[in-house]
């Protein structure tokens, strides 16, 4: 497969693709699958590369893991849970962040667990003290290794009391997955309350858990002795749907996002209108199309759930550079999520990035010397470059700007967006796009 598309931008997208199951909670549910003393079934699933890394990583632990592609439906059957071998798990090294949930199950079904060195995108310095404080909470001691970790719980693992200093996704995750199991009662304040975070709670009370959610972000887990194996249908990526919905609207095109669902994109939509986009929602999706005349400019800040998401963040500032007036966005979650406009910049457009928070917030990176505010002066028009692929959504925001800029643009790397978005050529083919694939 090319890992380098030449892409013939100026062309709006048009036409109808699908989004499946949530990059960021498919793997999550996988990993509960390890938590059940029988076979799981989990459906909408997507063929992204987190899901085989987890699926690998599965099957280092003595999971029998089934992928039926084209169904999406994965079953995991952990009856034979084992440690694994330490090289072959540390293979897996800088490939996903998802390891480090493996901690809190992997110590109910062991005792111990080995965690490689995580991967994931360069968007700050993504430390994991909030997981390691949470594990040492529950009881668990952790050594540093020469590369990962080694946790051990001889003990087992016993309810506690957790307030997280920011609502973190992944640290929420992991206290779930290590509460449902302890002995006594859980409860963390603090908590990052994302959809994909509830529909790993409707998995692990599929699974027989006791979870409670308040409002407050504070959630409380009764520990059970034994979970079963789930079915459950994944919800669907609403980072992908609006990554779609961003294309529309800088290529001035139409697209229609079978499975995009409007509760757990409330606040994009919101954005999008101010924006001037367009957009009609259906049983099956939501349809997103710029409806001519001029886009508006806004100023946005992202942030934790129900907030504007961060990763919505990189692909609306390419619609952004294409309307009128000084738009100011201000990155709160990632101290350094700005480092894909350097391309842009590149392509014609006028981004300038201050340390400063540019918001309504003052955010934990104010004085830090992080360039997390942008502003964007608009409209200006694209045209083609040669770019390299930084991470995840920001190698999606430049194929974006390369579809709509003026000429011809060579963008490599592309084998990055595999991580997190299906079939993107396949559906790149079907919304009309230009471009070809070179070796
Ligand atoms: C696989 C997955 O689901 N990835 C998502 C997840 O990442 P992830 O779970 O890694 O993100 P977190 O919510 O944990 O990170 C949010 C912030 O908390 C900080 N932090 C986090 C943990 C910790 O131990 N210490 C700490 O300081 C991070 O540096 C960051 O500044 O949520 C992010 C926020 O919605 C999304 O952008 C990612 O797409
Ligand atoms: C930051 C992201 O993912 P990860 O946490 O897997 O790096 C993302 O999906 O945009």
């Amino acid at each position: 497969m090319s890992d380098v598309l030449r892409v013939h931008g100026g062309r709006p997208l048009h036409g109808r693709i699908k989004v499946r199951g949530a990059k960021n909670f498919v793997p999550k549910a996988m990993v509960a699958a390890l938590l059940g003393n029988g076979p799981s079934v989990l459906r909408n699933v997507p063929l992204i590369r987190d899901v085989d890394v987890v699926s690998n990583l599965l099957r280092l632990h003595g999971v029998k893991v089934d992928f039926d592609h084209e169904a999406g439906t994965l079953t995991m059957d952990p009856t034979n849970v084992e440690s694994g071998q330490v090289s072959e798990i540390d293979a897996l090294a800088g490939s996903s962040r998802i390891p480090i949930l493996l901690c809190g199950p992997l110590l109910h079904r062991l005792g111990e667990a080995f965690i490689p060195d995580l991967g994931g995108c360069n968007i700050g310095g993504r430390p994991i003290d909030f997981h390691l404080n949470s594990l040492r909470a529950f009881g668990a001691t952790i050594e540093k290794l020469s590369s990962g970790i080694r946790i051990t719980a001889p003990n087992g693992l016993v309810g506690t009391q957790i307030e997280l200093p920011y609502p973190s996704v992944g640290a929420t995750e992991q206290t779930l997955l290590a509460a449902v199991n302890a002995r006594g009662l859980t409860e963390l304040r603090g908590a990052a309350v994302e959809p994909e975070i509830m529909d790993l709670v409707s998995v692990l009370q599929k699974m027989g858990a006791i979870i409670s959610v308040d409002t407050d972000r504070t959630i409380r887990i009764e520990g059970v002795d034994e979970l079963y194996g789930y079915r459950h249908t994944a919800l669907s990526d609403r980072i992908e749907a609006a990554s779609w919905a961003s294309a529309a609207l800088a290529t001035k095109g139409d697209i229609f996002v079978a499975g995009a669902h409007q509760p757990d994109m409330t606040t994009f939509l919101n954005v999008y209108r101010k924006i001037g986009g367009a957009f009609d929602v259906f049983d099956d999706g939501i349809r997103f199309w710029h409806p001519g005349g001029d886009l508006k400019a806004i100023m946005m800040e992202t942030n934790v759930h129900p907030g504007l998401m961060t990763d919505w963040q990189q692909p609306l500032v390419v619609a952004l550079t294409q309307a009128h007036g000084l738009s100011i966005v201000h990155e709160t979650v990632y101290e350094n999520r700005f480092g894909f406009t350097e391309a842009l910049r590149k392509m014609g457009t006028n981004i300038q990035l201050y340390r400063e928070c540019l918001g309504s917030l003052q955010c934990r990176f104010a004085q830090k010397n992080y360039e997390h505010s942008a502003v964007i002066f608009g409209p200006t028009p694209l045209h083609g470059a040669d770019i390299v692929i930084p991470d995840l959504r920001g190698g999606f925001s430049h194929l974006i700007a390369a579809l709509a800029a003026e000429g011809t643009s060579t963008v490599s790397g592309v084998d990055t967006i595999s991580r997190g978005y299906e079939h993107f050529k396949q559906k790149l083919r079907q919304l009309h796009a230009d471009f070809e694939e070179i070796d």
